[in-house]
């Protein structure tokens, strides 16, 4: 009788490219993050490390547990598997048992390996695969299609246990969250910013979330579809304190719509950024990130997004900069944070009438006075948690 356990394989990819000492505290931050998941939505697992993989062990739902894992920033694929001793024969054995459920009419393909040392006289991964293949064929009679396989049994075979699996769960790939330092992220719940503040913490950045009130061009119902998209991105990180910081600006607002025409949009977003900077100081982070995209908006042409970031020191990043709207849609589906962002909400409108489009850095300071960044360094520090 072959022993097998449920565990789920975890494999990542630019944290295996770092030199080892790296590569080791960024592994230590995966798998605390895994962990923080699981724990989080009840699932049974307790991750485990072994070199350049991270396998979670005592999995009772395995589908579910990988599908979690493939949502953490960090992993490139999870895969649900069997897992037994390195031994060819319990090695075909858990594959006639996977071969149980193998789809009528679907083609299969074996790609198996073998790695660690072992002596000559012991089999290889060919052997694995030729075994593993004809036990396949047995159980199912399915054909093998090498080139596009509707199933692929996956075998590794290590050292001190082998792993079988024939299910992938592809995950965000990029680098651990909390490697990468703080970052403050302006979240206005619309489609863009809940997917720029993704891509930070995909790329391993702590996100301090700001939602600036507009008071009355703002609402409460923008507020909570604010808080909800980064609730809906807070599942993907629950050991990281993601409550957001809501700024009451709309005393900021209301003199800027009194004092400026044209060019209000730009100086509104200078404000944001003037809000976000003081954020970034007292939080220690070392940046602003917004949802802005080259030529969405009057206020994102390239001379103005010049404009907009010469307000403050800190770096702005637009990780959306490029893309097209399409592309931002597809990923704010795919993150969960489109249905909330699309909610209707009643909102004023700041932009005057013929908002500028190429405005000059001295054309639109001439037009600001200081009291507005009084206001909305006051506005960031009366900051609520929410
Ligand atoms: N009320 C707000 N609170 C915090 N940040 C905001 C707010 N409004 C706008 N921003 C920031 O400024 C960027 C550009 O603003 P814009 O008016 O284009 O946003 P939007 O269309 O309301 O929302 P999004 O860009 O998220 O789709 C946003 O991506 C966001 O980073």
């Amino acid at each position: 009788m072959t022993h097998w356990a449920h565990v789920v394989l975890v494999g990542y990819g630019e944290i295996g490219t770092k030199s080892s000492s790296v590569r080791a505290r960024m592994e230590a931050r995966l798998r605390e993050n895994l962990q923080a998941v699981l724990d989080d939505r009840s699932l049974d697992g307790t991750v485990d490390g072994e070199w350049s993989r991270v396998l979670v062990r005592d999995v009772s739902d395995p589908e579910t547990v990988a599908a979690a894992c493939a949502e953490v920033p960090g992993v490139v694929w999870a895969r649900p598997a069997l897992a037994c001793d390195p031994d060819l024969d319990d090695i075909v054995a858990v594959c006639r048992e996977l071969a149980a459920d193998h789809p009528e009419s679907t083609t299969f393909a074996i790609d198996g390996d073998r790695t660690g040392a072992r002596d000559d006289d012991e089999f290889s991964g060919s052997d694995i695969e030729r075994e593993a293949g004809s036990a396949v064929i047995d159980e199912t009679g399915a054909p093998v299609d090498l080139d596009n396989p509707d199933r692929t049994y996956r075998i590794e075979c290590r050292e001190e246990e082998a792993y079988v699996s024939t299910e992938r769960f592809d995950g965000p790939g990029g680098l651990p969250l909390g490697t990468q330092g703080k970052a403050v992220a302006l979240v206005s719940g619309g489609i863009d910013s809940p997917v720029a503040t993704w891509e930070l913490m995909r790329r391993g950045c702590e996100i301090v979330p700001v939602y600036i009130d507009l008071g009355d061009f703002g609402g409460a119902d923008h507020r909570a579809r604010a808080v909800e998209t980064v609730r809906k991105l807070a599942r993907r990180a629950p050991n990281f304190d993601m409550r957001v910081h809501v700024v009451p600006a709309g005393e900021m607002v209301d003199r800027l719509v009194e004092t400026i025409d044209d060019t209000r949009m730009l100086s509104l977003r200078r404000l944001m950024f003037t809000i976000g900077a003081e954020v970034a100081a007292e939080e220690g982070a070392h940046s602003v990130v917004t949802g802005e995209a080259i030529g969405q908006k009057s206020s994102q042409t390239g001379a103005n997004l010049a404009v907009t970031a010469a307000a403050i020191d800190y770096p702005v990043h637009r990780p959306l900069l490029t893309w097209d709207k399409t592309d931002i849609i597809a990923t704010a589906r795919d993150i969960g944070t489109y249905t909330d962002s699309t909610l209707p909400v009643g909102c004023e409108r700041v932009a005057p009438n013929y908002p500028e489009t190429n405005a000059s850095l001295a054309a639109v300071e001439r037009a600001e006075s200081t009291d507005l960044f009084d206001l909305a360094v006051q506005a960031a520090r009366n900051r609520e948690r929410v």
